[in-house]
């Protein structure tokens, strides 16, 4: 698990370390702006070769991009870059990044936005040395007034744009505060060729991952999405939470995390975490135990024709490892599901007292109840399995049945339970908090689905899953983590029928095993994602389970 920062965890951090003496503040900007070029010639090495640098007088005759002929006779070149900085620390790495490229041969533009005698200490230092290397800083706003569209034409022949615009420090309204700065915004940055984000793509909270609106009627821009659209985003000491969720991940192109020589992250209950590979030794089976040591999982099904749900979560927790799965079928569809299980057992629950009656077997220790399971059958058992204080998800149908009277579902939760809503669950759960995740933000750090889950599971008393493609798992406590199926775990066939049903079976399965609840979520949603990059493009809900294997084979369980 590596930590996902806010940015005033990060501003406490390095503070602590300028505090302490052992690093100054314009060291920790040498070092992020020296970050980024290694970032950048790590992702692209051609941009590192060598025979491109001319001296640096021509550094900044741009002249016409030549035809392909001409480029094909022509002398090489210096490589060009843009680096538009903004009125805060963040502009400040962007002078580094100019000043470092300079002395490589670049032919380097830099644009500022703000005013460079109101920089803070260290880009201002930065600012003064690039400028001291015959740089040129040009006002950003004036260029593209003035220029009829200057900066656009560069931005567009550039073989490096970096923007150090915004980063960590994005706090106000762009529109009101400065009603011109939306001009920064309103380039198409998508179409700029290597576009490379400072700490985050300006525009993005990096808390939230939410790009900020601006009041259009008061700036007089057409809508849209006020952020840059970057194909690298280079950060600093660890990923901050904006990278992971919201639109964060769609925005930042691929994140790369450089060192800057902070010490280790203190542990901190407001930390949340980014969900790693789970230690093999957690999910292997003790060689001597039978299977009731693995525990008993019972899961609730739904009526005839609606079993196939359920089904899948009974394959889940199989294949999880717990020592027993019983599914607890209604009469009517007790035929059905005879003629379509092996593995799982099953048993008859017909309402309220029969599930009472199966709960009498005290070696029932999970249970899971939603999938497919009919929001009638559902108000009826939820209360009866909540009573028996057994470790507990509730998923789909058990979740939405309680839409009209959620709290009187959250005085019946105890902590070893699970709630795994998607955002119409959510929303019906928990509806003012989910109107304050879906306001659109003017101002930063903006509400996150971090800061919701985390205010759910307070409500909730208990663990709450909130998922997508960033899955957030919170308890009561405010311990928190993100599963993040984003970049290189980006798992886009996971969104399909009944893949829910199989996570809400591999966490009954884990609960099964012992596993804490929180534990359970973060171990399940992490597997589950493996599960799909395991089998990738073409995979159906049934395959997940069928994953575990190999997954579990490569983790060395
Ligand atoms: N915190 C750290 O440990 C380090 C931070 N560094 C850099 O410093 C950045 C943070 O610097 P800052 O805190 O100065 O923040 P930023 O540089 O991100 O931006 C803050 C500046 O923008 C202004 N601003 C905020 N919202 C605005 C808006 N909507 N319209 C116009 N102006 C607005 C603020 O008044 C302030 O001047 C990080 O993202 C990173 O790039 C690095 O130099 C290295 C170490
Ligand atoms: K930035």
């Amino acid at each position: 698990m590596t930590e996902l920062l806010t940015a005033a965890q990060m501003r406490v951090i390095e503070q602590a370390a300028i505090d302490s003496g052992e690093v100054t503040g314009l060291e920790l900007m040498e070092r992020a702006g020296r970050g980024v070029v290694e970032a950048i010639f790590e992702e692209w090495p051609e941009l590192a070769e060598e025979h491109h640098g001319l001296t640096p007088d021509l550094a900044t005759d741009w002249g016409p991009t030549p035809e392909p002929l001409e480029a094909f006779n022509a002398e090489p070149r210096p490589l060009r870059a843009v680096v538009l900085c903004g009125p805060g620390n963040n502009g400040g790495d962007g002078f580094v990044v100019a000043r470092v490229l300079k002395e490589r041969g670049w032919a380097v533009e830099v644009f500022l936005y703000g005013n460079a005698e109101k920089l803070p200490p260290d880009a201002r230092v930065n600012y003064e040395r690039w400028s001291g290397l015959g740089g040129i800083c040009h006002p950003w706003l004036s260029t593209i007034y003035d220029n009829d569209g200057d900066l656009r034409g560069k931005l567009f022949s550039a073989d490096l744009t970096i923007d150090a615009v915004f980063g960590t420090g994005l706090s106000r309204d762009l529109g009101s505060v400065h009603a011109d700065v939306w001009s920064a915004f309103d380039l198409d940055t998508g179409a700029i060729c290597r576009l490379v984000a400072v700490d985050v793509p300006s525009g993005v909270c990096s808390d939230s991952g939410e790009t900020l609106d601006i009041d259009c009627r008061a700036t007089g821009v057409d809508e849209g999405l006020f952020a840059f659209q970057a194909e690298l985003t280079v950060t600093f000491h660890r990923a901050k939470l904006g990278h992971h969720i919201a639109v964060g991940p769609a925005l930042c192109g691929k994140v790369v995390v450089k060192d800057i020589g902070l010490p280790r992250v203190p542990a901190a209950p407001g930390i949340c975490r980014a969900i790693g590979e789970p230690l093999a030794p957690w999910l292997r089976k003790s060689s001597t135990g039978h299977k009731f040591a693995n525990g008993h999982a019972l899961i609730l099904t739904g009526g005839f024709g609606k079993t196939g749900a359920a089904r899948l979560s009974a394959r889940g927790a199989l294949r999880v490892g717990a020592g027993l799965v019983t599914l607890g079928v209604p009469p009517s569809a007790q035929m059905e599901m005879a003629s379509h299980i092996t593995a799982p057992m099953m048993t008859r629950v017909e309402g309220a007292e029969g599930l009472k009656a199966v709960l009498e077997d005290v070696r029932l220790n999970a249970l899971c109840l939603g999938p497919g399971m009919g929001q009638e059958r559902a108000r009826e058992l939820v209360p009866v399995a909540l009573a028996a204080k057994r470790a507990t998800v509730l998923d789909a149908d058990a979740l939405s049945a309680f839409s009209d009277e959620p709290e009187a579902l959250f005085a019946q939760l105890h902590e070893q339970c699970v709630l795994t809503p998607h955002g119409g669950e959510f929303v019906r759960l928990f509806p003012d908090i989910a109107a304050k995740l879906n306001e659109v933000p003017t101002k930063g750090p903006a509400y996150s689905k971090v800061d919701a889950t985390r205010e759910a599971a307070k409500r909730a008393g208990c663990v709450v899953l909130f998922k997508g493609p960033d899955t957030v798992i919170a308890d009561p406590k405010g311990r928190c983590s993100v599963n993040s199926a984003h970049y290189d775990r980006a798992a886009p066939w996971l969104a399909t029928a009944g893949s829910g049903d199989v996570l809400a079976g591999f966490i009954t399965g884990l609960l099964a095993r012992g596993f804490a609840p929180m534990q359970a979520a973060e171990t399940a949603a992490w597997l589950h994602v493996e599960c799909a990059l395991e089998f990738g493009p073409g995979l159906i809900a049934e395959d997940l389970p069928e994953q575990l294997p190999a997954v579990f084979r490569k983790l060395g369980v």
